[in-house]
């Protein structure tokens, strides 16, 4: 007789494949099939019964030759109270379970003795074999993911004391050991995490108080890690409509660090020396989902926290964008630009939206004194972008390791340049450490088509059995009010803040793409 059952040892619930080998001949079609799925199979002959035990040995082959490889096997002696009747003996059966490298045990259904221990001890085996095939295939990508260690451009922000190891850098969202969180069976298992990484010592009186608002989003959260490292104490407030907080659970509980769930919205009282105001969705989809919101997200968001840095004297850093030169009409574009916005089109909310930021900032700085900085970010990538962003990169690594067809709106003549997030955060920093207040654009001038930009990241993804030729390129609509070309002049960061992006667009690229995979595997997205 064979029975396939379900066994629930310590949440891992597999099934179980038992039979008899005196009924062998008669399931071997079903077993056949059943091999194939089984993830651990207990092989049971009678100890009354000679045949049985002697069909083990073909039994077995067989399991070697349909199941899959490595599953768990127990031999089990059953019937072993019926002692009058035995004809194998228990030494017999260990002999057997030790030339077919198994364990053994002997049971009685009927007696109800060893059986449930056979199907946990079993169901034990399967656990270890799938946490250490999971670690193994981890460790393995990770060795794939080719990470070169030179330090972040530490040319460019010696000045600001923040020359992180990219290493350093990378281990912070690529864990080498996850110690503190796996996955098993689809269940996310976090323990308490008693370490952190390290972070620099600073005395007291060098150490500053920075807030940063947004700090849990996909840029936010590396400069977090920056300035955690640099040996700050960090204030995030985000209200995690598109931050989350396992862009910064590595340093959750850290004593130079706090997460606020805030709305920036709603006045925010507290002491800092520095603010970086981050805080606003960036993607188009994401913006444009609630435009109301967007508008008073930089409006209110942006007086509430150039408030508080009237209050404290703290200085004031305004992320803008590249979005308010509009669909610009002078390429490549400088800060002189005033730009070319619709003030009524979809992505007004947003554009406007960081224009009025702008206004303020500088009318706090003519009336109230307040210390400023803007930074006018050109788009930008890197690990952590969320895989339903809707912005280009993430769509089309997401849609390329899928297979799926890449989506080009428009006719893909549009003009993009792409900046790598780590350079992003080297700028941020030595602008707010640095004395100049007027607007500063931070993007890497590599400009593409988004056409080749799409093919750039097939060739980059995909790898046999799917190939760039058979993973299409699919036209949709044009975005309205779509910016035609795009591309920073960075005049003004070289001559004031010394800055340049040290990463090409390709080695970003690889970085992200590697980390997507990682993240796609892991079925963390
Ligand atoms: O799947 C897609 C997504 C986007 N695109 C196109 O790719 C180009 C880039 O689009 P993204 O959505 O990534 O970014 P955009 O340049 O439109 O906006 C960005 O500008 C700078 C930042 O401040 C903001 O992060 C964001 O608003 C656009 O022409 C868009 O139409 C596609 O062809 N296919």
């Amino acid at each position: 007789m064979a029975t396939a059952k379900s066994a629930s040892y310590d949440y891992l619930i597999k099934l179980l494949l038992i039979g008899d080998s005196a009924g062998q001949e008669r399931f071997r079609t079903i077993t056949t099939a059943y091999y194939r799925g089984a993830m651990g199979i207990l092989l049971v002959y009678d100890v009354t019964d000679e045949k049985s035990f002697s069909n083990v040995r073909n039994w077995f082959s067989n399991i070697e030759q349909h199941a899959s490889e490595g599953v768990n096997k127990i031999l089990i002696g059953n019937k072993c109270d019926v002692e009058d009747k035995r004809v194998i003996s228990k030494e017999q059966g260990q002999a057997l379970a030790d030339e077919l490298n198994i364990r053994f045990m002997e049971t009685s259904a009927k007696a109800n003795i060893g059986v449930e221990e056979a199907f946990f001890d079993l169901a034990r085996d399967i656990k270890k074999r799938l946490i250490d095939t999971q670690q193994a295939q981890q460790t393995r990508q990770r060795e794939e993911v080719k990470l070169d260690s030179s330090p972040v451009k530490s040319n460019s922000h010696a000045s600001v004391g923040s020359e992180a190891e990219l290493g350093y850098l990378r281990d912070l969202y690529l864990p080498k050991k996850q110690d503190d969180r796996h996955i098993d069976n689809g269940l996310i298992i976090y323990k308490t995490i008693t370490s952190y990484p390290p972070v620099k010592q600073l005395s007291p009186s060098d150490r500053k108080r920075i807030l940063v608002t947004g700090g849990a989003g996909f840029v936010g959260s590396h400069l977090v890690d920056r300035l955690m490292w640099m040996g700050h104490e960090v204030i995030v407030v985000d209200n995690f409509f598109t931050g989350s907080k396992r862009n910064v659970e590595h340093w959750i509980g850290h004593p130079h660090f706090e997460l606020v769930r805030h709305d920036v919205v709603d006045p925010f009282m507290i002491e800092v020396s520095q603010i970086y105001h981050l805080a606003c969705p960036a993607s188009p989809p994401h913006y444009q989902y609630n435009p109301t919101k967007t508008v008073k997200t930089s409006v209110m968001g942006t007086i509430n926290m150039l408030g508080l840095a009237k209050r404290t004297k703290a200085r004031f850093l305004l992320t803008s964008t590249s979005e308010v030169y509009g669909d610009p009409e002078e390429h490549p574009q400088k800060e002189t630009y005033w730009g070319n916005v619709n003030p009524i089109g979809p992505r007004a909310c947003y554009d406007e939206g960081k224009r009025i930021a702008e206004t303020l900032t500088y009318a706090y700085m003519r009336q109230n004194d307040v210390d400023v900085r803007v930074a006018r970010i050109f788009n930008t990538f890197g690990p952590r972008m969320s895989p339903a962003d809707g912005r280009v990169v993430s769509n089309f690594i997401m849609q390329a390791i899928k297979g799926e067809s890449l989506t080009l709106y428009g006719d893909g003549e549009q003009t993009r340049s792409f900046q790598y997030v780590h350079d992003l955060v080297d700028g941020l920093i030595l602008l707010m450490n640095k004395n100049y207040s007027e607007p500063v654009n931070l993007g890497n001038p590599e400009e593409y088509t988004i056409r080749n930009f799409a093919n750039m990241i097939r060739e980059m993804v995909l790898q046999p059995p799917l190939s760039p030729d058979n993973v299409d390129i699919k036209i949709l609509p044009a975005a309205l009010d779509d910016p035609k070309k795009r591309k920073p002049d960075i005049t003004r960061a070289k001559k004031y803040l010394g800055w340049e992006p040290g990463f090409s667009v390709k080695q970003g690229l690889q970085e992200t793409v590697d980390w997507f995979k990682v993240q796609v595997t892991e079925g963390s997205i």
